[in-house]
Order: C-alpha cells, then structure tokens, then sequence
C-alpha cells in the first residue's frame, strides 16, 4: 500500500468545484511536487490529506488511515505520522529554538507538554532535539529566541521540528515562498537531504517552475480542480509546466493572475496536531 492514495476526491465550497475527481499516488520514499495557480485548488487538496476539510466524495488513504472513516484516536495517530513544513515556518517565536524543536515531539508522549516543555522534558528529549538542530546547522543557537533568526535559519529550525516529531510523510506548503532564492535554494537543499535520508515520502507544494524540476522525483500539476499532469520531472520541459498557469486555471472562474508562477503570500494550511 502507499503511504498516500487519493480515489475520485470531491470538494465544494458553496457552488464552487473545487476538487473536481482527484485520482493519484504517492509510493513510499517519492518526493512529488505540486504544482498549480493560485485558486487551483493545491491547499484545499492539502487540507483533505491531512483531515482538516471533510472532502464530499471519494477516498484518501494517508499512512494506511482512511481519513474520510477515521475516528478522533486515528486521526491524531495519523497525524503523528504525518509531518508538515509551512510558508511561514509556524514558529512560536518568543521560545528558544530547542523548545520549537522539543514540540516536534508532543505528538509522541501521553503526558504531551509536561515531556516537551523545557524544564520538564527528559535529557533523552533535549539530546535528540539538539542532535535534530544539528542536522540543520543551527545547534549553536538552542538557546536562541526562535524570531530572532533570519527567515531561512527559521525555516531549518521548523524542519528540525519536523526531524523530531519522525513522521512517515511530510506536506511542505510552499516551503520556500516566504523566502529570498539564495536562502529558498539552501531550504530546499538541505529538505530534500532529510527526506532522502530518512526515507520519508513528501507532498511539496511550490510555484517555482526550476525549483520544481530541479528537485522533483515527481511533478504532480493540478489546473482548475482537477490532476492536469502527472508524471517524472524529468519527463517535463518548463514550457510543459507554464501551461498549468494559462487559460482557465482557477476553480472559481476568476481570471488567474499575470505571472501566476510567482510566489504568493498567504496563510499558511493550518497546523496539525
Ligand atoms: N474554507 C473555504 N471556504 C470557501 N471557499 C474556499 C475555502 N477554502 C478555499 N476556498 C476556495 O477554493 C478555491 C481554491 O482555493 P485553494 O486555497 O485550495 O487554492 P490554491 O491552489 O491553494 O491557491 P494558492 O496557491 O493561492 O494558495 C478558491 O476559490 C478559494 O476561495
């Protein structure tokens, strides 16, 4: 089984479509990237993986869960597997960056906060999450205020958190969109190092086009609802790619915007607990 299998999904808003019978895969260890204009419908897609949206039809398969059927005990023991990277790197910024890194493990513990909070969490918990920051280079700043730290030092930091929570699968919505290309390119660098590493399969939302190809196993291109192509990036010329943000792009019938392939700024998916 994959750890991610969507079947015929179907999400309204009101009388907006906007998944239109989503049908794909992800096998384990794949890294795929998502691509698609803004209002495509990505985040809402997103959501449902994850449960946060309640699709209205078809069938997700997350880590073996059926998110649709499952209770609030699966979802949660879902969601422990499944770990996320935001735009805005969904920091709690007046804590030190080992206590960001420590709440990667809240989901692991039954007394949850009494393990993971600074003073109380066990030596096992701390040495863990400094080995994690050193993964990312940053284990010289533990003690640090995590929002004094440059964009893509807290970007490294949320994919410490993410190393200490373990999950089986990451969701990574736009990871670099809030981000400069030099410190965008070293984000991806070292995610893509992790996940290879740790054998983890991974959902990347993205709208850089080069990025996309450049680290893509997988390109997965959604236009106006629905999976408009699928398949190896290195199947892809960018100029395949460019199509996805011409002609009717969205699911709302708004004109899409020019330039869609930038970067947008938005708020991010949610965080899972
Ligand atoms: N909770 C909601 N209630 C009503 N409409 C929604 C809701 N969430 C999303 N939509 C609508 O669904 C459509 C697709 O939005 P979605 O955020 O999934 O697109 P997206 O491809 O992620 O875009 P972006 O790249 O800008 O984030 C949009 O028209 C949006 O307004």
């Amino acid at each position: 089984m994959n750890p991610i299998e969507v079947r015929g999904l179907q999400k309204h808003f009101g009388k907006v479509h906007v998944l239109r019978g989503l049908d794909f895969n992800v096998p384990a260890g794949e890294g795929a990237i998502l691509l698609g204009a803004n209002g495509c419908g990505k985040s809402t897609l997103m959501r449902c993986l994850i449960g946060l949206t309640r699709p209205d039809a078809g069938q997700i398969r997350m880590v073996e869960t059926d998110v649709r059927q499952a209770g609030r005990r699966e979802m949660k023991q879902m969601r422990r597997r499944v770990g996320m990277v935001f735009q805005r790197f969904n920091l709690v910024g007046n804590c030190s960056v080992l206590q960001n890194v420590l709440y990667g493990a809240l989901g692991r513990h039954r007394l949850g906060i009494l393990r993971v909070a600074q003073p109380l969490a066990p030596a096992e918990e701390r040495d863990r999450a400094i080995h994690c920051l050193d993964r990312v280079g940053l284990a010289d700043r533990a003690g640090q205020r995590a929002d004094t730290l440059s964009g893509g030092q807290q970007q490294r930091v949320a994919i410490a958190r993410m190393l200490m929570q373990g999950p089986e699968v990451v969701l990574a919505d736009e990871p670099i969109a809030s981000l400069d290309p030099r410190a965008g390119r070293e984000v991806m660098d070292l995610l893509w190092e992790v996940i290879r590493e740790e054998g983890m399969t991974v959902i990347c939302t993205l709208h850089q086009l080069d990025v996309a190809l450049a680290y893509g196993d997988r390109v997965i291109g959604m236009k106006a609802g629905r999976v408009e192509l699928d398949g190896p990036a290195s199947g892809f010329s960018a100029d395949e790619l460019e199509t996805l943000y011409h002609g009717e792009v969205r699911v709302d019938g708004q004109p899409g915007e020019p330039g869609g392939s930038g970067t947008p700024q938005r708020e991010p998916i949610a965080v899972a607990s």
